[in-house]
C-alpha cells in the first residue's frame, strides 16, 4: 500500500472527522442505503463472536463529499447489545460522531483488504470501485460493533492518490 493511502486505511481516529477536513465545508454527508435487521454474514458474526443465524443489526451507507461517495460502510452489532443504546435514531448522523464521543470507546486492530466489498448494494450501480476495505470493532459500555469501510476510487481522483 502506498504510503497515503495507508494514512487513510491505518488511521484509527474518526473517519469522519477526516472526511469533514478533506473536503469543502458542508460538503460531508451519510448517506444511510439500508438500515434494517437482519442475517449477519458468516465472517462478521465470527468477527463479532455472535451467532450467524441470529438476527443483528445492519447499516449500510455511504459517505459522501458533495453527494459523490467516497467510502461505503457496512456496520453489524448484536441486538442484544444494542438495547438502550439509541442506535436507531441517528438517521443521516454519522455512526462515527457518535461512537467518538463515548469516553470508554475501545477500538479492536483493523483488518485490511483489497477485496471488494461483499455487500453487492454498496457498489451504488456507480463507476467507483473499491481500492481498500478495513474493519474493527468498536466496544462501548458492553455494546461490540463491527465497522467496515470501503474505500472508493473517487477518493484517488478528488485527493490526487496514488492508484493504490
Ligand atoms: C466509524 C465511523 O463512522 C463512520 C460513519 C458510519 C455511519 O454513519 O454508518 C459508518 C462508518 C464510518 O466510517 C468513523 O467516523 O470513524
Amino acid at each position: 500500500m502506498s504510503a497515503p493511502w495507508w494514512q487513510w486505511v491505518a488511521s484509527t481516529d474518526s473517519l469522519t472527522a477526516r472526511l469533514m477536513a478533506a473536503g469543502k465545508p458542508g460538503a460531508f454527508r451519510v448517506r444511510v442505503l439500508r438500515q434494517t435487521i437482519g442475517l449477519p454474514q458468516r465472517d462478521e458474526a465470527l468477527a463479532l463472536g455472535i451467532a450467524h443465524r441470529r438476527y443483528a443489526w445492519l447499516r449500510e451507507v455511504a459517505l459522501c463529499i458533495d453527494e459523490t461517495p467516497w467510502v461505503v460502510a457496512r456496520s453489524v452489532a448484536s441486538l442484544h447489545h444494542l438495547q438502550g443504546k439509541g442506535l436507531g435514531n441517528l438517521g443521516e448522523r454519522s455512526l462515527g460522531s457518535w461512537l467518538f464521543q463515548k469516553p470508554d470507546l475501545v477500538r479492536g486492530p483493523l483488518e485490511v483488504t483489497s477485496a471488494a466489498p461483499p455487500f453487492n448494494r454498496l457498489t451504488l450501480g456507480s463507476s467507483a470501485s473499491s481500492l481498500w476495505g478495513r474493519r474493527s470493532v468498536f466496544e462501548h459500555g458492553g455494546l461490540s460493533l463491527l465497522v467496515q469501510e470501503y474505500f472508493l476510487s473517487t477518493m484517488t481522483d478528488a485527493l490526487s492518490l496514488p492508484s493504490r
